[in-house]
């Protein structure tokens, strides 16, 4: 018999991953405590800028495969398999992952669960704590141990969420039983029938692989941008250096984009996570070069800033300023520990009047930088502006044309802070580029 399949907490990658197994064929309903985010999904619309999502999620809800619901019985009287996908964020006092909404999600359902289903965690968290809400679940769940748990870390990126989803490079299962194994095995036969990696380990090492994969990731983006310092100290320049290193297939040239750095909602909190739970067992020793790794990506933030001033003649105080992007990555709204407006503000804070604009996280950046002004064109953000910051690389700024740009501007001065323009074409138009890692 086909499973049915919830789906709890549905934000970027809840929301993602009902709709993608729902492409897939099962039956989903997706559950969420955020009623206003219910709602727009079961009205078929996606309450964030994910390509793609929206055509998929309305699909498969105007057929009926897809329902959405803030009535946790609903889903526990309805799931054969569970996933739990709500947020472990950063915790305000330190550096540890929040994990209260996952026990939360665990301590609200369990109680509920009176058949045999499968509870799989999805969310990213440091190792040991599968085994924590295995027991918390078996514990209070009516069924006993034929509720059981498994887990299934994630590795979509957003941006690119649905394909990620739908064509994954490798699908990684945390399991005590061959029934949660062969539960999954079965839920994911389509993607392992396409020849997609089915990997099946312990709890611990399931949760671990998605931790150790953002920090190799974070690590590789904090190597390309500590050359970048290097080449500022010398002259060289980075671009061109990571071109050249990337032709070595043994390092491989994805995720050596020198610039501003890492942000989001997962590289930056997941690597601090990982650093104090090694500690609390007393193996801080062994990832204390993140330490380094989240440093050396601040720093690219503070570089950033320099340089903006340099190109203010030394200081901010009644200067214009324009910013190009204010998501944490191009393809994506999200503004979650965005570099792009950590520098605009800190501009904003030093006198400068800072205008931003981004072609989609404009709304989320408002409510969270209200004192920031914002333009709707890259244009208008950049009338009058001292000195233009190109700070998060959408395709869009790659195509603005410098000629025209400059003709709005008061002084033809760009720094590019991802590396992404062509400096050949702005200086040709009378600009002056700057760069991170270039002379
Ligand atoms: N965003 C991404 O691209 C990826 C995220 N992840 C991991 O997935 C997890 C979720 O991340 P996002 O989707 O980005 O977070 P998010 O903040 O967009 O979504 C979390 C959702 O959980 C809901 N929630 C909180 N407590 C709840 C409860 N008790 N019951 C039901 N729903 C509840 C919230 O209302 C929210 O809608 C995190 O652990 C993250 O590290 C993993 C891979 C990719
Ligand atoms: O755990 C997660 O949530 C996800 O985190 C990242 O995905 P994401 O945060 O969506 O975005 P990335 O494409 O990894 O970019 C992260 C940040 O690194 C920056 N970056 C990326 C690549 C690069 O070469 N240089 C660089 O500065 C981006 O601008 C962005 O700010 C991982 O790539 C996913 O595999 C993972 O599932």
């Amino acid at each position: 018999m086909t499973p049915r399949l919830t789906v709890v907490g549905t934000g970027y990658l809840g929301a993602t991953h009902a709709a993608c197994m729902a492409e897939l064929g099962y039956d989903v309903i997706g559950f969420d405590v955020d009623e206003a985010k219910i709602a727009a999904l079961q009205a078929g619309k996606v309450p964030f800028y994910e390509p793609e999502l929206p055509e998929l999620l309305a699909r498969h809800v105007a057929a009926g495969r897809l329902s959405f619901t803030t009535d946790i019985q609903e889903i526990a009287e309805a799931g054969d398999i569970h996933f739990l996908c709500v947020g472990t964020p950063q915790r305000p006092d330190g550096y540890a992952a929040d994990l209260r909404y996952l026990f939360d999600a665990v301590d609200n359902l369990a109680p509920l669960l009176r058949r045999p289903c499968l509870v799989v965690g999805k969310s990213t968290v440091p190792a040991g704590t599968a085994a924590r809400l295995a027991e918390r679940l078996t514990a209070s769940a009516p069924a006993g141990t034929a509720v059981e748990l498994a887990w299934n870390p994630e590795f979509l990126r957003e941006g690119f969420a649905v394909a990620d989803t739908l064509h994954p490079d490798r699908i990684v299962v945390g399991v005590r039983s061959s029934r949660a194994e062969q539960a999954l095995r079965s839920v994911y036969a389509p993607l392992i029938s396409a020849g997609v990696p089915f990997l099946v380990a312990d709890f611990a090492t399931a949760e671990l692989v998605k931790v150790a994969a953002n920090s190799f990731l974070a690590t590789k983006i904090s190597f390309i941008n500590a050359m970048a310092e290097i080449c500022e100290a010398t002259g060289a320049d980075v671009v061109r250096l990571a071109e050249a290193l990337a032709l070595d297939p043994r390092i491989g040239g994805r995720f050596l984009q020198a610039g501003l750095g890492f942000g989001g909602g997962c590289l930056p909190k997941d690597i601090r996570a990982f650093i104090a739970w090694a500690e609390e067992l007393g193996a801080g020793d062994a990832v204390a070069f993140l330490r380094d790794v989240d440093a050396i990506n601040l720093r690219r933030r503070h570089r950033m800033v320099e340089l903006a001033k340099e190109q203010c003649d030394g200081a901010f105080d009644g200067k214009r300023v324009g910013v190009l992007g204010a998501a944490f990555k191009p393809n994506s709204d999200d503004i979650r520990d965005s570099p792009a407006l950590e520098v605009a503000d800190t501009i904003r804070r030093a006198g400068a009047a800072v205008t931003v604009y981004d072609p989609e996280a404009m709304p989320n950046a408002a409510v969270r930088y209200p004192e920031l002004s914002y333009a709707d064109s890259a244009f208008a953000a950049c009338e009058g502006a001292d000195v233009v910051l190109h700070l998060t690389e959408w395709r869009e700024f790659r195509d603005l044309d410098p000629v025209a740009l400059g003709a709005v501007v008061r002084r033809r001065r760009i720094v590019d802070g991802r590396n992404a323009l062509d400096p050949e074409r702005w200086r040709a138009a009378g600009w002056t580029y700057r760069a991170l890692g270039r002379p």
